[in-house]
């Protein structure tokens, strides 16, 4: 059947989502909030990579591995790391029934399984279904980079897409890559029984975060066992019976690094190739796609959201970027995407979390900056749980408002929430002395910090 044939029949919508993770997901649901006609489009199942191959098979490694990390300083166990893999794949299913189809259906959402290819700005392909709609909203999501490096076709590697399906975690692994899934993965196969090599081109592991806390984290990572390889930049890659060889070239000259299994945590690349967006004139880097304040695209009626946009690659800003685009569309009143409010946390034992500038940005972007730190070894809580590496930034103006916080530490994801709270409403670090703190928790090394800030501010 021809084109032609298929526009004979096009179904219409208000809206079709095109990639049904996190920002697809998010979109259609709040769509039907409004009472609109939606459809969305997946080729896999619903989830996408947060679900299948991010943050619930991830995380839920990392929760395994800091298990058998407190255990084995009690005593000595084995690890089956079949059964770890296992138990992961199977928390992954347990998430993915809160989004499955029947229960997209039950919300209303009419759910099509295939590619999605434009035939123009109203219309898009789905194997035999045509749909047509006066909005449209990709939200394709991203795929990890593969480097263009010698040998690379030759060798059978690993990505976040392939790691959790494998039966048994390797004797030894490279990891290429030390940001955030580089990082969380190292660290976490280590504590698994895994020989961990971690490879990385900058100077310092995680090299967008407060350097001074990346140096800490990353030596609490090398007393685990990893072992750190920086200013490392691969050139060339080969496999043979004994496993893996990696060719290194650094200021100092080249090496070779050797493992059974090497994983690529290098980045991610915009899922675009097969949307034929092109012939649309839909305007896109190498990035992702171009978009407004309003993640509208330069075809008004097309809009974009999540890791195929940027600039942040998390679950809950596509989340926040699609909700934003249909309230714009259905409710009362557009909103500019507010990037300000945005913060993340890297899962590493102990976790490192963030909102705003660093410490060195804050000092580029303002004249007057006041920099509040707090050692978790100073903190009772930490000390009688024994989780004392560990440290809160907090860089304020003049005044006391919070221009960036950083912490590395014990429930650093969770602590960082109240500073996001005083930075995103303007409230001054310093009034945090107004609220009583309970003893013994993790929050006072907050209002210890503000105790800083009140006796600077006053002074
Ligand atoms: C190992 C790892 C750990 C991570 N951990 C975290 C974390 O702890 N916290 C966090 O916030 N973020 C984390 N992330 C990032 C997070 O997973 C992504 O930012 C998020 O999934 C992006 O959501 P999305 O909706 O933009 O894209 P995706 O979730 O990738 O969804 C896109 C969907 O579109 C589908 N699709 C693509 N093209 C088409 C097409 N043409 N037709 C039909 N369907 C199509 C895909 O199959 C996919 O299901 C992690 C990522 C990785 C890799
Ligand atoms: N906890 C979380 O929220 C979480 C966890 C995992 C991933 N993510 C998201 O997924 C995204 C992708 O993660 P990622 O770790 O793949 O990317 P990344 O951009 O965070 O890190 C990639 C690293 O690879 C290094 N690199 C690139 N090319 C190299 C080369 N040829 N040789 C050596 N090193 C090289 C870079 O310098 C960088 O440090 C992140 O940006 C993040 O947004 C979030």
């Amino acid at each position: 059947m021809s084109i032609s044939d298929y526009s004979k029949s096009k179904l219409l919508y208000d809206l079709v989502v095109i990639g049904a993770g996190a920002g697809g997901l998010n979109a259609a649901l709040t769509a039907m909030e409004y009472g609109k006609k939606v459809a969305l489009v997946e080729r896999n199942q619903p989830g996408g990579e947060c679900t299948w191959s991010g943050c619930i098979p991830s995380k839920a490694m990392i929760q395994m591995a800091k298990e058998i990390k407190i255990s084995k300083k009690y005593g000595s166990i084995e690890i089956n790391s079949a059964d770890v893999l296992s138990k992961v794949r199977a928390l992954i299913q347990k998430a993915h029934q809160a989004e499955a189809v029947p229960v997209l259906e039950a919300a209303g959402i009419e759910y099509f399984y295939g590619e999605a290819v434009f035939l123009d700005k109203d219309t898009v392909q789905v194997g035999t279904n045509t749909l047509q709609a006066e909005n449209i909203m990709i939200a394709t999501g991203s795929s990890p980079v593969v480097p263009d490096i010698f040998g690379i076709n030759t060798v059978d590697y690993l990505t976040n897409e392939n790691i959790f399906l494998l039966t048994n975690l390797p004797s030894s692994i490279i990891v290429l890559g030390a940001g955030a899934i580089g990082v969380e993965l190292s660290q976490a196969m280590q504590a698994l029984g895994v020989e961990v090599k971690l490879v990385e081109m900058a100077p310092h592991i995680l090299y967008r975060e407060e350097v001074e806390l990346s140096k800490l984290l990353q030596e609490v990572l090398e007393k685990d066992g990893v072992d750190i390889l920086l200013n490392q930049r691969a050139i060339a890659v080969s496999e043979d019976a004994t496993g893996i060889q990696l060719t290194l070239s650094s200021p100092e000259g080249e090496a070779i690094v050797c493992a059974e299994k090497i994983l690529f945590a290098l980045g991610r690349q915009p899922n675009l190739t097969t949307l034929n967006i092109a012939d649309i004139g839909i305007k896109a880097t190498s990035q992702g796609i171009t978009v407004n304040d309003y993640c509208q695209t330069n075809v008004s009626n097309i809009y974009a959201t999540g890791d195929v946009v940027g600039p942040y690659l998390f679950s809950h800003m596509a989340g926040y970027q699609a909700r934003n685009v249909i309230h714009n569309l259905y409710g009362v009143g557009a909103q500019p995407i507010d990037l300000s409010g945005v913060a993340w946390c890297t899962f590493s034992d102990p976790e490192f979390a963030r909102c705003g500038l660093t410490e060195v940005e804050a000092s580029t972007e303002h004249n007057d900056i006041k920099t509040f730190t707090f050692d978790y070894e100073d903190l009772d809580r930490a000390v009688v749980d024994q989780k004392t590496i560990g440290k809160a930034k907090v860089i304020c103006d003049n005044k006391g408002l919070i221009l960036g916080a950083s912490i590395l530490g014990e429930r650093a994801c969770e602590l960082l929430g109240e500073l996001q709270l005083l930075k995103q409403n303007q409230i001054p670090l310093q009034k945090l002395q107004e609220s009583i703190h309970p003893y013994p928790g993790y929050s006072e090394l907050l209002f210890y910090l503000s105790m800083d800030a009140k006796a600077c501010f006053i002074a």
